[in-house]
């Protein structure tokens, strides 16, 4: 017998108590190891249009929906007795005449008396988006052919709600289609069940195990559902460094994950680097992948750790201990050997030289700085100026050589070389989330690791997100990604109104430093949320008590403190946070309170609601990082780097969002509203 679960009843699973889905999960196993067992009480659906759809008793009041077709058996549903007995009747199980995906459908009819009213009043003000498609355009997004009429006449309002009814690939292929975007018409299959559209939705379990695994951890839907883009990039081989990219929410780190797992779940000579640019963020990573690789044999193939950390510890190990040079360390290296030169240059421009360029790039010589193309510096020098200044970075290298200091850039570059000159390899494969903040010295490090080896390097990353670091063409430092590097574009994360204003941050169309175009449109999200709150305010106070009345308000509805955010642009604006805090006790009675963050620290987080305040003229961008910049490269750097970090901040919100300043606010806020 052919046995599967569906993500409909990994859903429904979540909404049970603790209690119910235990007893749920038995009955489950029950259905199928041993589904002739008279104790599931088995009960064909009389109302229901699909004939093979089957109830099983969990309790006295749970029910288990079933669907039992030519000796094949679904897990489709579960839930309360009425309910489960109204799911199974308002829905059947068809095979799509277009694409030949199987599908979940919901009977039209039965959902006519919740929307069609109201979409049927909204079609006589607002445009039928749909109106001039033909059926045969509509069949090859996936639209179950029953619903081609009602999709017709979708509107602007109503289409969500529409899509939140269909199939999710005909759901997704409309959102885009509304934002202006051409779908891609569905594939056909001959199997129903191998569709890629089926496979996100119905998964085989042949074992128990195998029903175990799909049903450890429902609420993580993540680690079980994937959608066909994130499953491609998961399973596809690579003849060269691969790259998935995609804006905030679409589930990048999701598919670093689970290509880390396969990798190691394909390979028991694998040794596998899943890494990313700090140790918050590894611990991150880490969290999760027990998830997908529960045997801790196979998840030891698998490394998660920072990557600067990893290659210190992988230095001290190939050569010897070592001192890390600081920052402060090369800024008084740089300045002894400019003032012992008697060159004179303005001391922050020579730090950016040495850190984006000569350092960055493991500059050996006179020769060949003159000569380097100036890979990430955006300001131009004459060849006279260079001469003079590389004698003050060679100065200054042997003096940090001197006192037995290294650079961190030093140390990867230096593994970089004893790798390609043979050295054994730590690793097979290096799968990088966060990418966008890579440098230069990191890239090279893994290049010379996994470059060349078949799916050795695996990138996961946004440029729009990029906060730390400075861009520069990755094809320069030996990676080369073109032709392999594709989008997501179905937000999982973020309502829909979160999503469109938080993307108005960033223009449509992002270019990177190898010329590579980032199209940023055609992104849809799954759920419909309130309008995020954009607020001004005359002055300090009167935000905090604005702000703070806000979160007492969520938290009357019911948010708790630890799905509630608060983030503001650095540690000067932390005071005003932890005023909203006190008020907000105040208010609501509360001991605690949301967490309070500054905006690079919540990247890689998610919050029901965030609040992102102090969002004033001066905070974001940061004036002091612009009265530092020293020409208008600088400035354009800074302006971006402080935008993508806003859109960070925002959409790390999930359902609601509120943004505000007090007095003169960012001119940022303007472009959200
Ligand atoms: N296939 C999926 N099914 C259900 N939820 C998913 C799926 N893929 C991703 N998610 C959820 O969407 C959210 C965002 O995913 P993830 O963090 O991987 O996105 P991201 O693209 O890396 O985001 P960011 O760019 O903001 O770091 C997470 O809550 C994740 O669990």
């Amino acid at each position: 017998m052919t046995f599967r679960i569906a993500d409909t009843f990994s859903d429904a699973l979540t909404k049970l108590s603790g209690q119910e889905q235990r007893a749920a999960k038995t009955a489950a196993f029950d259905a199928q190891m041993n589904p002739d067992n008279p104790g599931l009480q088995m009960h064909r659906v009389d109302r229901a249009k699909d004939p093979h759809f089957w109830t099983a008793r969990v309790n006295r009041d749970v029910r288990l929906v079933l669907h039992k077709k030519d000796g094949a058996t679904l897990l489709a549903w579960v839930g309360h007795h009425d309910d489960a007995y109204r799911w199974a009747e308002r829905r059947r199980i068809d095979v799509h005449p277009r694409t030949g995906a199987a599908q979940i459908v919901e009977i039209r009819e039965t959902v006519e008396d919740v929307i069609i009213q109201r979409y049927v009043e909204e079609a006589v003000k607002k445009p039928r988006l749909f109106a001039d498609e033909d059926d045969d355009t509509l069949l090859s997004w996936g639209v179950p052919e029953d619903w081609i009429e009602t999709v017709r006449d979708a509107t602007e309002d109503t289409v969500l709600d529409i899509a939140s009814h269909l199939p999710a690939e005909a759901g997704e292929a409309l959102l885009q289609a509304a934002t202006g975007e051409r779908p891609a018409p569905a594939p056909h299959a001959e199997d129903p069940y191998e569709h890629p559209d089926a496979v996100r939705r119905f998964r085989l379990t042949t074992t128990e195990a195998d029903l175990a695994a799909a049903l450890e951890a429902p609420w993580e839907r993540w680690a079980v559902w994937l959608h066909p883009a994130q499953k491609e990039f998961v399973d596809r081989d690579f003849n060269g460094p691969a790259r998935v990219i995609g804006s905030a929410g679409t589930g990048k780190t999701v598919v670093a994950l689970h290509r880390a797992a396969r990798l190691a779940r394909e390979d028991a000579e694998a040794r596998i680097l899943l890494t990313t640019f700090n140790r918050r963020l590894a611990d991150g990573l880490s969290a999760k992948l027990p998830m997908l690789l529960p045997d801790t044999a196979v998840r030891d193939r698998v490394t998660t750790r920072a990557l600067g950390e990893l290659a210190h510890d992988f230095y001290v190990e190939a050569f010897g201990p070592v001192e890390e040079a600081a920052s402060d360390d090369v800024a008084k290296a740089l300045a002894d050997a400019a003032a012992a030169a008697e060159v004179s240059v303005d001391p922050g421009f020579l730090q950016d030289e040495w850190r984006l360029v000569v350092d960055a790039w493991a500059v050996a010589d006179r020769d060949a700085y003159r000569d380097l193309p100036r890979l990430g510096r955006l300001t131009r020098m004459a060849a006279s100026r260079r001469d003079a200044l590389w004698d003050v970075f060679s100065d200054a290298r042997a003096a940090l050589e001197g006192q037995g200091k290294r650079t961190r850039a030093q140390m990867l570059h230096a593994l970089a070389v004893h790798y390609r000159a043979g050295a054994r390899r730590p690793f097979t494969h290096a799968v990088v989330d966060e990418a966008q903040d890579i440098s230069v010295p990191e890239l090279h490090f893994l290049s010379a690791i996994a470059g060349d080896l078949p799916n050795g390097l695996f990138f996961a990353g946004d440029i729009g997100q990029r906060i730390f670091r400075a861009p520069f063409p990755w094809k320069a430092a030996g990676v080369d990604v073109r032709g392999r590097s594709r989008s997501l574009k179905v937000n999982y994360r973020t309502s829909q109104q979160i999503r469109i204003q938080s993307d108005r941050l960033l223009p449509p169309s992002l270019t990177e430093a190898d010329g590579n175009e980032d199209r940023r449109t055609g992104v849809v999200s799954l759920f419909d949320g309130p309008a995020p709150e954009i607020a001004e305010f005359p002055d300090a106070d009167a935000e905090i008590k604005a702000v703070a009345g806000w979160l007492a308000g969520l938290a009357h509805e019911g948010f708790t403190e630890r799905e509630v955010a608060l983030l503001v642009r650095s540690e000067d604006e932390l005071p005003r946070a932890k005023a909203v805090r006190d008020t907000f006790r105040s208010l609501s009675g509360l001991n605690e309170g949301p967490e309070v963050r500054v905006m690079h620290d919540a990247k890689g987080s998610e919050y029901r609601a965030v609040a992102v305040m102090a969002c004033d003229e001066d905070v974001i961008p940061k004036e002091d990082r612009l009265l530092e910049a020293r020409d208008e490269a600088m400035i354009e750097e800074i302006m971006a780097t402080e935008r993508h970090l806003l859109y960070v901040a925002t959409t790390r919100a999930r359902e609601r969002l509120w943004v505000s300043g007090a007095g003169r606010v960012s001119e940022f806020l303007e472009d959200l509203v």
